[in-house]
Order: structure tokens, then C-alpha cells, then sequence
């Protein structure tokens, strides 16, 4: 399909290292925000890309609508090195392994990081082709709160512990050759978007 990186705001020149946050942000939090810094910081990024999903393919429930999503999202993470794309609604594309192969395609040269909370990894065995991203693109993984044994304890953790970097040499992740992951153990942020859904729609 014929896409157009500026309509996207995919700014991006080749030698650059770039975070891919997927997530469907329904809604955005501060601890999206957090989680954007530390890794622009640990993981030695140029910039982060949020790329606010059409629907998360193992999510019953569709998200609010996309266009929604994006205006919060550019409203709560304002940040020079931060952009917010829904990238993935021009490529027709829900399957991270299918995103990841289309952005390298159209940006060679670019250093893509795929970004996640701990959760994410727990879970990763379960996503489509979730070998081939870790064979595509090295994986920075930050701390979440409760999430950090099911993380150490996942399938992904355990199928690829041989290309873990340590901590200290989370800053080389970006620009290490795949499949190369990095656990960081950034400051917790307690805040998720189920719970915030929860507390709007008590409001009512
Ligand atoms: N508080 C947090 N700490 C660390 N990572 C987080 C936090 N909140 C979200 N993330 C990570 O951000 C990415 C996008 O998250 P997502 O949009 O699903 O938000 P969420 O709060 O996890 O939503 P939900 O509660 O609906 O599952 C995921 O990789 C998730 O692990
Ligand atoms: O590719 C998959 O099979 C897959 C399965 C589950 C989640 N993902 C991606 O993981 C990211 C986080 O999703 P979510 O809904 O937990 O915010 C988002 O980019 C999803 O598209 C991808």
C-alpha cells in the first residue's frame, strides 16, 4: 500500500536511533510519558515514536476511536524527540512483526528499537511472529510495577537469555546487531489505562 511518511510525521533519516512505542494509549497516561523519557535517556534514542495501534490484535474489545487516541496522546507528550504516529492505520497493518517490516523497508539506515513494559515481554510468545521481531530489531524492556517476575519467568525472557544485554550496556542496545534485548529497571509508575477507564466510568 502507497503511504506517506510526512502525513505519518515520520521525520526520520538514516543513522538514526529510533523507539518504537506500540500501544493503544486508550487512554494515554504519565506513565507512557515516563517510560518515553527513561528510554529516549537509557536507551540512548534520537527519538520515539508512539505508534498509537488501531487495535491490539489479542484485545477483544476495540479501543476508543484512533483519532481520539492521537489527540490525547499528542496532548499529554509534548516533547521535541517524541512523535506520535498512527502510522499503522496508513500501513493497514495491527501485527507488530508486519509494522516492523514495512518501517525497515522505508527507512534503511534507521536504527528501529521496538520499546515495552515488562508486561509486554510476559506475553510477547503469544504475539504473531513474535520471533521474527526479536530476529528484526533489538528489544528495550522497562520495569513495570508487578510485572517483573512474570517477565524474568516469560518464554521470551527464556528462548533468547543468550542475547540479553546487562543493564549497564543498555545505552549499546540501540545499535546492537538483533536479536539483542536490554531489561532497564527505571523508577515505577503505578498508573495503567484499564484502571483509568475504570475510574472515568465510575464517574458517570
Ligand atoms: N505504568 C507503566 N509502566 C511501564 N510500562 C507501561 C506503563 N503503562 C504502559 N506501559 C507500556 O506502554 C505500552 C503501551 O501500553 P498500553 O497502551 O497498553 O497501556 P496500558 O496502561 O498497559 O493499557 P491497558 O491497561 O489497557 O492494558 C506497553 O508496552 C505497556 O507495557
Ligand atoms: O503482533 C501481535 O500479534 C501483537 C499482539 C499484541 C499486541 N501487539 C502490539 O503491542 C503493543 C501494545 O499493545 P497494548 O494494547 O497492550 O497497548 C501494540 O503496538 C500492539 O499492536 C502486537
Amino acid at each position: 500500500m502507497a503511504w506517506n511518511a510526512h502525513e505519518a510525521g515520520l521525520h526520520l533519516v538514516p543513522g538514526m536511533t529510533v523507539g518504537l512505542l506500540g500501544g493503544s494509549f486508550d487512554p494515554p497516561h504519565a506513565g507512557h510519558v515516563h517510560i518515553t523519557r527513561e528510554a529516549l535517556r537509557r536507551f540512548g534514542l534520537d527519538r520515539v515514536v508512539w505508534l498509537v495501534s488501531p487495535g491490539n490484535p489479542l484485545k477483544a474489545h476495540g479501543p476508543a476511536p484512533l483519532a481520539e487516541r492521537i489527540a490525547a496522546a499528542r496532548r499529554i507528550m509534548a516533547h521535541p524527540r517524541v512523535i506520535v504516529s498512527d502510522v499503522e492505520r496508513l500501513l493497514g497493518t495491527r501485527h507488530t512483526a508486519r509494522t516492523l517490516a514495512q518501517l525497515q523497508a522505508r527507512f534503511p539506515g534507521v536504527n528501529f528499537v521496538w520499546l515495552m513494559g515488562a508486561d509486554n515481554l510476559a506475553q510477547l510468545h503469544r504475539w504473531e511472529d513474535w520471533r521474527e521481531i526479536m530476529e528484526r530489531v533489538p528489544v528495550g524492556v522497562l520495569a513495570r510495577p508487578g510485572s517483573r517476575m512474570a517477565a524474568r519467568g516469560s518464554v521470551a525472557a527464556d528462548v533468547y537469555r543468550h542475547a540479553r544485554l546487562p543493564d549497564r550496556a543498555a545505552g549499546l542496545l540501540a545499535r546492537a546487531v538483533p536479536p539483542a534485548w536490554s531489561f532497564v529497571n527505571v523508577p515505577l509508575v503505578n498508573l495503567s489505562s484499564t484502571e483509568l477507564r475504570g475510574a472515568a466510568g465510575s464517574k458517570m
